[in-house]
């Protein structure tokens, strides 16, 4: 088995409140992995945490073997300069929740603004890409179109299509489809299931326990900073040993 993203010891704190307590994960190459947890447990803080965008007050992330935001220099841990994290980060596609598409480009022009800056891809090569990607998501006829003109679900759409043209060796979603209509929310999860049946490796944050449920091959449940229940999904989400896994899944899946 390969692991493509491999976390120990991650710990974090807010405030003083420590919102993330030790935790250890490893995510094996095409596999899909789905965070579940309460409100508040720390799943966007440790999906933040693995792309760096926090800084782990102690443990580290390795992303196929590279540890993610420091480099070994005189057998010492030195932090990377901010130019190298974004190269490294951008080994790693990210969905919001809340798209964060650039209002002021086209559909095209979002997704071939990464390739063509951070990976000086050039232009007609990225557009082609591009194109492939909207087919892929299913939105070809809205290559020019404006953010503002899109739903929700098609600008998810497109941020999906965006972290995909960075051919990114791992896709992390963090709670995809919560700031959705519900009858927008298909569109998205199809357009992810279709990923996932693709080889993708995927770590996904959700509420969406169906989706976890038919795609997940392992699932986590997180509660209070820590990884209280891990395995198949079947098997977490139907006899979870955790009594407090079975308080919160009680509750979600009724
Ligand atoms: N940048 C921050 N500054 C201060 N507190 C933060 C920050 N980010 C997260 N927190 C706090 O850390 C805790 C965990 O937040 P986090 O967003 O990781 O939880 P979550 O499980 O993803 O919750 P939800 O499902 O509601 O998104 C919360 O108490 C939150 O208020």
């Amino acid at each position: 088995m390969t692991a493509i993203v491999r976390a120990v010891g991650i710990r974090k704190e807010f405030g003083g409140q420590e919102v993330l307590k030790g935790i250890d994960l490893e995510v094996q190459l095409g596999e899909v992995l789905c965070i579940l947890g309460p409100s508040g447990s720390g799943k966007s803080t440790l999906l933040r945490c693995i792309n760096h965008l926090e800084t782990p007050d102690k443990g580290y992330v390795w992303i196929k073997g590279q540890i993610i935001g420091f480099e070994l220099k005189n057998n010492m841990l030195c932090e990377l300069p901010v130019k190298a994290v974004r190269a490294q980060q951008s080994r790693l596609g990210m969905v919001f929740q809340h798209f964060n598409l650039f209002a002021h480009r086209t559909v095209l022009g979002n997704i071939i603004e990464g390739p063509m800056q951070v990976r000086g891809v050039p232009r007609a090569a990225a557009t082609q890409k591009a194109h492939e990607l909207l087919e892929l998501v299913g939105l070809s006829e809205k290559a020019e179109a404006w953010p503002g003109e899109l739903s929700g679900g098609q600008k998810q759409r497109v941020a999906i299509a965006r972290a995909l043209a960075m051919e990114p060796s791992v896709m992390l979603f963090d709670e995809p489809t919560s700031a959705l209509d519900p009858e927008l929310v298909g569109e998205v999860l199809a357009v992810m299931k279709h990923l996932a049946s693709t080889g993708t490796t995927m770590i996904v944050v959700t509420h969406e326990i169906g989706f976890a449920r038919e795609v997940a091959d392992r699932v986590i449940v997180m509660i209070d900073g820590e990884i209280r229940e891990t395995g198949p999904a079947d098997t977490v989400l139907t006899n979870p040993k955790d009594l407090r896994v079975r308080t919160f899944l009680s509750r979600v899946l009724t």
